[in-house]
């Protein structure tokens, strides 16, 4: 469960994301919409810990340390010294530290995740050699790793191919079906349209109510 307690973000004390109130259940998927600059990245990383509320609050119910975050790609530094393996070995750290060493269980975990993306032939190839959506599916993969019980993704399809599209949205629902739950930031309305049951949309009005407390309500 994620509760939004008139959660607005924004900067330096200047509000750009409608105020947002509610709740979204444990295992829900929801497609976090709007219009460009109505504050879907703004709110997510408020949501993530990453910049504080400009007013109300949100719960997780989990450290945010344990967060399955994937930020959008401009954001993201790929001209670090690691192969893919190690980028998504990165994953394992909430469970078994900086330091703890990844044993031969979770060399299996690391396999399994990279098959799961269809990248386990470019497990040695430097982040930044790789195309953008296989970069994608090894960030997918050191999420898999993560185990994490909320996921938050900024546009994780943006520059995507369909087929990869299709590959990554089976893992989406894969993980909710284990019962994590899943906030996404999708332009893609049809998309939405095809895989998402709740949406939660920033372009209807200054005050936003999540999908789970309209179904309440209704
Ligand atoms: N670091 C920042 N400092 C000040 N203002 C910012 C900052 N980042 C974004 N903004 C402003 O906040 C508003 C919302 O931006 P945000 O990126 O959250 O919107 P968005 O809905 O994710 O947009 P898009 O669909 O284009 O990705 C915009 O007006 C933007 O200019």
């Amino acid at each position: 469960m994620m509760r939004f307690n008139q959660l607005q973000g924004g900067y330096q004390g200047r509000a750009v994301t409608p105020q947002v109130t509610g709740a979204l259940a444990a295992g829900s998927m929801t497609a976090l919409v709007g219009a460009n600059g109505t504050g879907k990245s703004t709110l997510l990383k408020t949501i993530a810990g990453l910049i504080p509320p400009v007013s109300g609050s949100c719960e997780l119910h989990i450290s945010r340390n344990a967060l399955g975050w994937l930020p959008q790609r401009s954001e993201l530094e790929t001209r670090f010294p690691l192969t893919a393996y190690e980028l998504v070995a990165m994953g394992c750290w909430p469970r078994c530290g900086w330091f703890g060493g990844i044993t031969r269980a979770l060399r299996q975990e690391i396999d399994a995740a990279l098959d799961a993306v269809q990248m386990r032939e470019f497990a040695d190839a430097q982040p930044a050699m790789l195309s953008g959506g296989q970069l994608q599916r090894v960030l997918f993969a050191r999420l898999l790793l993560q185990q994490s019980r909320v996921w938050l993704l900024d546009e994780p399809f943006n520059g995507i191919d369909t087929p990869t599209v299709t590959l990554l949205m089976s893992i989406l629902q894969q993980q909710q079906q284990k019962g994590t739950t899943l906030l996404v930031v999708l332009h893609d309305r049809p998309l939405v349209a095809r895989y998402f049951t709740d949406v939660l949309s920033l372009d209807e009005s200054s005050t936003v109510q999540t999908p789970l407390l309209r179904r309440v309500a209704s």
